[in-house]
């Protein structure tokens, strides 16, 4: 077992997704049953109370691979010499919102985190920014962090990218391990786009075992809109099943992605597939050597091209607004 452990912050540590995320972390599911872990919980000066019972909480589960827990409303003690930094922390949205409504009151978090990382963390820092909107927060922290390589800032797709496979599976009556390929582009918005002319079942192309109205107007809509409608159901937004994302994400990220199969991640651009460089958009990627890459040579037919191009519009829309309100 290494000896040292790995830092990892917490931001909005007390909020339901924070609820949820913690225990997995300090059980070993982010980063591996033999990585020990340290704990940094930053919050709000008025949930720094409630953060400390959730510390309370974790103490009393024991886990063998928690090595300590702090618990700060200060951004340098949160940072200070972190390795992976969880960007949760922002206000959720309720219904009737998009998630682009909380583009000016969430903006403000992310370039004093950024800042803080840039200046504190440690040289191999990860960042995964879950806080909406994600991928244009995730700009604004990375804008904000300029001696810290730009592929560190990532934003979460991974919950769209699960529950893709789950629709696809529940409507192909197969199980979600038969699905291979799955991908999300874009934006995590209502503009995203599941692909299903990449994603493979048994090795058909699913998009060939589907129906095309099912496709166009149910399995998209029924995706990119998941958010809206798990707040009309529970009165809140995803919260257990955004933290059991992140932890793939990151978990996949650190340890690689299996061979002959790919995820989804929002990462900064390189002009691959006609999205212009520095977007943090969704692609489908792979994970080596600890390193996203972006999975190159997929052929794009014109519906996926203009799905892709809507979404990604979006995202050029969201810089262009926070570039106006100054935040990057
Ligand atoms: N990318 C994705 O797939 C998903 C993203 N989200 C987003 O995650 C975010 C958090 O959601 P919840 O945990 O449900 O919200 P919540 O309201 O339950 O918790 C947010 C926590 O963040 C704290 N906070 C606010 N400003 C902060 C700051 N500047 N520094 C540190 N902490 C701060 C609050 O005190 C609160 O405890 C929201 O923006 C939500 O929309 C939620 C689900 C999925
Ligand atoms: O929809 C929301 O506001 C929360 C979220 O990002 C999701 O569940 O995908």
């Amino acid at each position: 077992m290494p000896e040292t452990p790995v830092k990892v912050t917490v931001t909005g540590a007390a909020g339901q997704i924070g609820y949820a995320l913690l225990f997995r972390i300090a059980s070993g599911q982010l980063l591996g049953a033999d990585v020990p872990v340290k704990l940094s919980l930053l919050e709000i000066p008025q949930a720094v109370k409630a953060a400390e019972g959730t510390a309370m909480e974790l103490d009393d589960c024991a886990f063998p691979l928690l090595r300590g827990i702090e618990i700060t409303d200060d951004l340098t003690t949160a940072f200070d010499g972190t390795n992976i930094a969880l960007l949760v922390g922002a206000l959720p949205r309720k219904a009737g919102m998009e998630r682009g409504d909380l583009l000016e009151a969430n903006g403000g978090i992310f370039g004093p985190q950024g800042k803080a990382i840039n200046d504190h963390a440690a040289d191999d820092v990860r960042v995964l920014v879950v806080g909406n909107p994600a991928n244009t927060n995730a700009l604004i922290a990375q804008s904000a962090a300029p001696d810290v390589p730009a592929e560190r800032f990532t934003a979460m797709t991974r919950l769209d990218h699960n529950r893709a496979l789950s629709q696809l599976a529940q409507k192909l009556q197969v199980s979600v391990t038969d699905i291979k390929k799955m991908t999300i582009w874009g934006n995590h918005s209502a503009t995203q786009y599941p692909d299903l002319f990449h994603a493979e079942v048994g090795g058909k192309i699913a998009a060939e075992l589907v129906d095309e109205t099912w496709l166009r107007e149910t399995f998209i809509p029924t995706v990119a809109k998941r958010g809206a409608a798990i707040i009309e159901a529970r009165g809140a937004s995803s919260a257990a099943s955004a933290a059991n994302a992140a932890i793939d994400h990151v978990y996949d990220w650190v340890n690689g992605t299996p061979e002959g199969d790919w995820t989804s991640a929002a990462i900064p651009s390189d002009g691959s597939y006609g999205v212009p460089e520095g977007l943090i958009s969704s692609f489908p990627v792979v994970s080596r050597g600890g390193k996203w890459e972006i999975v190159q040579g997929l052929e794009i037919d014109d519906f996926s091209r203009s799905r892709i191009d809507a979404s990604v519009a979006e995202l050029g829309e969201e810089r262009d607004a926070v570039r106006q309100l100054g935040l990057i």
